[in-house]
């Protein structure tokens, strides 16, 4: 489950070739300016999945960081019982430790008021740390997070995203996917959530999960090594790009590259995509992960592949006259390359999306180098039918 290894160079940001009301992206790829910025990991999941839990293990493990951790709590009272628990057991070397409690709801509904200015306080501290850990409310939709770091200006050139990680209950993750049981049923978030009534149940879980880069599943201790399996296949299939641990106590025995320094944003590796040759799964009726492949696109058809992209993310709808229902896009990845020897590297969460390329790497033709790979994960995508949009809008006019 843990896939993970390329030697590949930094990709650097390529300039779009329409001026056609693209979002001002700020790329995180840029080598000199990644080194400058300061990294931050969004740890979110359900109420009592063990965010707490890890935090206190991050923070007592040894890695030799300086880590800052701004909690997001939920509704006005601060959660002091939870800030001293995390600060008394903070024993590494790395101090002091600002805490910035966002006292003032969820950070998907106020981020941009009250997140937003707690962690440009916390840069004002800045040498101070080297590395924030964000904890969201057990209510908090990642979705809405992600972007900011890419389209706030101010935010965008001192940090960057360097990935989301999920916890999840091993004991309760398939009820609250089933059920929404743990969700606050508010209006807003029927509709939010659940806008669609034909539609099967879209619920917080689905949205931590099919978000995240990396997802835990905790209390591994509670449950059977069947009812496990059955656990870690279902999150399998609503996101297959994110690498999957199992826990007990949120115990990460290597926190680089699982929960620090996953560079889930600035890189695409080829490691990430694998899981695509097993194929198309429908086990959860919500949310599923599409793998589209296809082969490696001639210098002039990068264009065009812009344009399914912001079809598809911007317009909700599918180019080249195919059918389909409707669909919600939440995170996506693709390694394209071309055949001038580029590679383009695209990331996308909702609907924002960037694209990079890599620097001068060589395909060989006629290996797995030479096909281009896109990855879907969301609600209603029809994997044919998105290859056959993606398809018909590359043969036009090339
Ligand atoms: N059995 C068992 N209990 C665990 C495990 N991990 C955490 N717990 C316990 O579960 C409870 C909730 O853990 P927290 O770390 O506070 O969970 P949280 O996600 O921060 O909870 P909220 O702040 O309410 O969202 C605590 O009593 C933990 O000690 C585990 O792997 N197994």
């Amino acid at each position: 489950m843990d896939a993970d290894s390329s030697d590949d160079e930094v990709p650097t940001l390529i300039h779009p070739e329409d001026d056609d009301s693209a979002p001002d992206l700020i790329s995180a790829t840029d080598d000199e300016n990644t080194r400058s910025k300061v990294p931050i990991t969004i740890i979110t999941g359900y109420l009592g999945a063990g965010k707490t839990t890890l935090l206190n293990y991050i923070l007592t493990e040894q890695h030799g960081k300086k880590i800052a951790v701004i909690l997001n709590d939920f509704g006005d009272t601060i959660d002091i019982e939870k800030q001293l628990t995390v600060s008394d057991a903070n024993t590494t070397s790395a101090s002091p430790i600002p805490f910035v409690p966002l006292a003032n709801g969820c950070i998907c509904c106020s981020v941009k008021d009250v997140g937003v200015a707690a962690i440009e306080n916390l840069m004002e501290q800045r040498g101070g740390f080297d590395y924030i850990l964000l904890e969201t409310t057990g209510l908090a939709d990642p979705g809405n997070i992600a972007p900011l770091f890419w389209l706030d200006d101010g935010l965008g050139s001192s940090i960057f995203l360097d990935g989301i990680v999920t916890l999840v209950d091993a004991k309760n993750v398939l009820k609250s996917l089933d059920e929404g049981y743990g969700d606050e049923k508010t209006e807003e978030d029927s509709e939010a959530h659940d806008h669609d009534e034909n539609s099967p149940l879209l619920t917080t879980a689905h949205l931590q999960i099919s978000h995240a880069d990396v997802v835990l599943i905790n209390k591994a201790d509670l449950v059977s090594e069947e009812e496990l399996g059955s656990v870690v296949e279902r999150i399998r299939s609503i996101n297959g790009l994110a690498r999957i641990k199992t826990t007990t106590n949120s115990q990460v025995p290597q926190l680089e590259d699982f929960i620090l320094d996953i560079h889930a944003y600035d890189e695409v590796k080829d490691a990430d995509l694998k899981f695509s040759s097993k194929g198309h799964s429908h086990l959860d009726p919500t949310i599923s992960t599409a793998t589209i492949i296809f082969p490696s696109l001639a210098p002039v058809q990068v264009a065009k592949f812009d344009e399914f992209l912001r079809t598809m993310l911007w317009e909700d709808r599918l180019p080249g006259n195919v059918s389909h229902t409707n669909f919600e896009i939440h995170r996506l990845k693709g390694r394209i390359p071309i055949t001038d020897g580029r590679v383009l590297l695209v990331q996308g969460v909702r609907n924002v999306y960037d694209m990079n390329e890599t620097k001068g790497t060589a395909i060989s033709k006629g290996t797995d180098q030479d096909e281009a790979k896109l990855v879907l994960i969301g609600r209603g995508v029809d994997q044919e039918a998105f290859r056959n949009s993606l398809l018909a809008t590359l043969a036009i006019h090339c």
